[in-house]
């Protein structure tokens, strides 16, 4: 820390106070260039860090947390609020396995008052908590920080709506940058930046207000014409807006950069009785001239070089390396150049779902919603039941928003809609709640849903062209990062209910089945087998659902020993189904299964993780072992009990 001296010596945010306002701004900057420097090492939310330095500052000056609560909603601007309250030491370690978690956590901090990761949710927490507090009496304050982004979510404007009814001392603090991760997107956005112009017309009347009422005579009837123009011209509402409508004081727009306006503003803002929305606008990226210059790419980066903004060469993928995302983004435009019904739907998540070569060449059968995971998947039963194929894609961790409308919208109704879940699995430095571990235990019961899991670039491919065909709802489930291919056997077609064979030995007595994104550690686990002299086949599921079962049924009767192996909890998954199906007809192979822990699974890398789960191919060649060990335990035991026992024998 001693790069940062100012920071260094704030263990606590109320020394604050005793900062001059140079020394504030010292150490904003130092702030900014902790954040950078740490991010271009670890990885990060650079872009909305950078943005809310100044604002973060401020609110940790007038409020006094942790006795006031401050909610961050999505959680991800959170690293200068966790620079001032007492862990700057442990920045270094941020989402890193065993470090800092990058979203606020309860349980790393007291300051901490709520944990989030999933956006639109910090006016209804905040609420929860003021209410609570209300009843046992407390008198802190509640400070919501969501982004305009965060805003479009439905569960946001739910709040909105009972905040304004219960007239509680809510304070939501709007930091509106006008973006999401990309451009937000929505009437809503719009609206903003239509209040946001009000900054400009309060300068404009500043000046107007002094030259113009200096004029002898019609001075004072001239500046009230003025002012009727300007709000007619624009169309700007002055003090109404959508937000005193729906019961709410508001404060604003004020610039976002400037502790000290800001500390001003929010000493005001502190007296207001009743809710009150301080509408803040910000750059995002601020003060780093790559990520204002691009505040998507630099929205979560991995590390790159502080000089160039990139990614160190030394880190890049391998050129060739194809990711599912990017096999998922050509399959789509594949399928939209054939059928001119395939339509696409983003939740604010374009980039990060590969979709925008699609937005790119069909924009008029594109649609991105707006974090609004519930409406996205409604939209596309809509959309499927005027005769369009949608195809929804989104990551698995936000599609646990919209399992209601899975259900009730599509799957009950049997409407044809495609849902392609990117990083389902095991996603790595986001932490627990960006884990794509649960979509396997949740919809793979669903009446009339198909559910399939592809693993290379060319079945991706044809699981969409299947969904596309199948006239039902589809769920498509891929991991995040590279596609695995075993090569030409895995181009196999696809066939209903059925997976495929990647690796077959001769005499093979052991068979290994992998679901999900783990393919190529099971196939490295049968190689390192087979080097062991334990020969192995190995299988790889594609469908979820339906099954084949009595093809299923007739590969597994060739086997000894099976070991299933799926990348999604293993309780109530599909483990569990296969160990139902084989104990029916044959009880007598031996069968296990290994899956992700029922847990929470903080930050770590993806191999970390798989390593954690012990999912890796090692994990997998021990547990073999032990199975065999035991096996040859058992087949000794029978041995001496029918008086037959002999070495050579096993
Ligand atoms: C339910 C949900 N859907 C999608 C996301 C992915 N996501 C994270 S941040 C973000 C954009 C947030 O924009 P905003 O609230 O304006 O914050 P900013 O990054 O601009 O500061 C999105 C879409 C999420 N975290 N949660
Ligand atoms: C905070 C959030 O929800 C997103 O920014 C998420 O971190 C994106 O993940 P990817 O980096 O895998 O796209
Ligand atoms: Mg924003």
């Amino acid at each position: 820390m001693k790069e940062y001296p100012i920071l260094a010596g704030i263990n606590h945010p109320e020394q604050l106070r005793s900062l001059t306002s140079k020394q504030l701004d010292d150490l904003a900057q130092e702030i900014r260039d902790c954040i950078i420097n740490t991010v271009s090492q670890n990885g990060g939310h650079l872009a909305s860090n950078l943005g809310v330095v100044e604002l973060t500052l401020a609110m940790h000056k007038v409020f006094s947390s942790p006795r006031d609560k401050f909610i961050w909603d999505v959680g991800h601007q959170c690293y200068t609020h966790k620079l001032l309250t007492g862990r700057a030491d442990l920045f270094h370690t941020i989402r890193q396995q065993g470090g800092l978690s990058g979203f606020p956590k309860r349980d790393e901090n007291p300051h901490d008052i709520f944990n989030t990761g999933h956006a639109s949710t910090s006016i209804s927490a905040g609420m929860g908590v003021l209410a609570g507090d209300h009843i046992q009496k407390r008198t802190n304050k509640v400070l919501c920080v969501i982004g305009d982004g965060a805003l479009t979510g439905g569960q946001a404007l739910e709040a909105l709506n009972f905040a304004g009814h219960l007239q509680q001392d809510l304070i939501v603090i709007l930091n509106d940058n006008t973006m999401s991760i990309s451009r937000n997107v929505g009437a809503l956005s719009s609206y903003l930046s239509q209040l946001a112009l009000t900054v400009s017309y309060k300068r404009f009347r500043t000046v107007v207000d002094f030259t113009i009422s200096h004029i002898p005579f019609v001075g004072k009837s001239l500046l009230r014409w003025v002012y009727r123009l300007k709000r007619g011209v624009k169309g700007i509402v002055y003090k109404e807006n959508l937000f005193t409508d729906l019961g709410f004081k508001y404060v604003g727009p004020v610039k976002g950069h400037s502790i000290e306006k800001l500390t001003d503003v929010l000493e005001h803002v502190r007296e207001i009785e009743g809710p009150v929305l301080l509408h803040v606008l910000t750059t995002k990226g601020k003060g780093y001239a790559h990520a204002e210059g691009d505040p998507s790419s630099f929205h979560g980066v991995g590390p790159f070089a502080i000089e160039t903004g990139k990614v160190d060469p030394s880190l890049k993928a391998d050129p060739k390396t194809v990711t599912t995302t990017a096999a998922f983004g050509c399959a789509i435009l594949t399928e939209a150049k054939k059928n001119d019904k395939v339509a696409a739907i983003t939740a604010a998540m374009s980039s990060g779902t590969g979709l925008l070569p699609f937005k790119e060449e069909f924009p008029q059968r594109f649609f991105d919603v707006g974090i609004a995971e519930q409406h996205a998947l409604t939209f596309a039963a809509g959309l499927a039941a005027s005769g369009m194929q949608p195809v929804v894609a989104i990551y698995s961790t936000f599609m646990q928003r919209a399992v209601d409308q899975l259900i009730h919208d599509i799957a009950l109704p049997g409407l044809p809609v495609v849902i392609c879940m990117d990083r389902s699995g095991l996603v790595g430095d986001d932490g627990e709640t960006h884990q794509g571990i649960f979509d396997m235990v949740m919809f793979r019961n669903i009446p009339g849903l198909a559910f399939l899991a592809p693993q290379s670039a060319r079945e991706i491919e044809m699981s969409l062209e299947w969904a596309l065909g199948a006239n039902q709802p589809v769920l498509i489930r891929y991991p995040k990062g590279a596609t695995y291919s075993c090569g030409e056997v895995q181009d196999t077609p696809l066939e209903e209910g059925k997976g495929v064979l990647v690796k077959k030995r001769e005499h093979s007595t052991i068979l290994l089945i992998s679901l999900g994104g783990l393919l190529k550690e099971v196939v490295s686990a049968s190689d390192i087998l087979d080097e062991k002299g334990l020969k192995c086949d190995v299988y790889q599921m594609r469908f979820i659902r339906p099954l084949n079962k009595p093809a299923l049924l007739g590969l597994l009767q060739n086997y000894e020993q099976i070991l299933f192996v799926e990348e999604g909890i293993g309780s109530g998954g599909m483990g569990e189904e296969i160990a139902m199906i084989l104990s029916e007809k044959h009880s007598d192979i031996l069968y296990d299964h290994i899956g992700v822990p029922s847990e929470f699974l903080a930050q770590a890398t993806r191999d970390q993780l798989i390593k954690q789960c012990k999912l890796d191919h090692e994990s997998i060649v021990a547990r073999v072992e032990q199975i065999q060990s035991e096996l040859r335990f058992s087949k000794v035991v029978d041995m001496v009990k029918n008086d037959k026992w002999s070495p050579h024998n096993i």
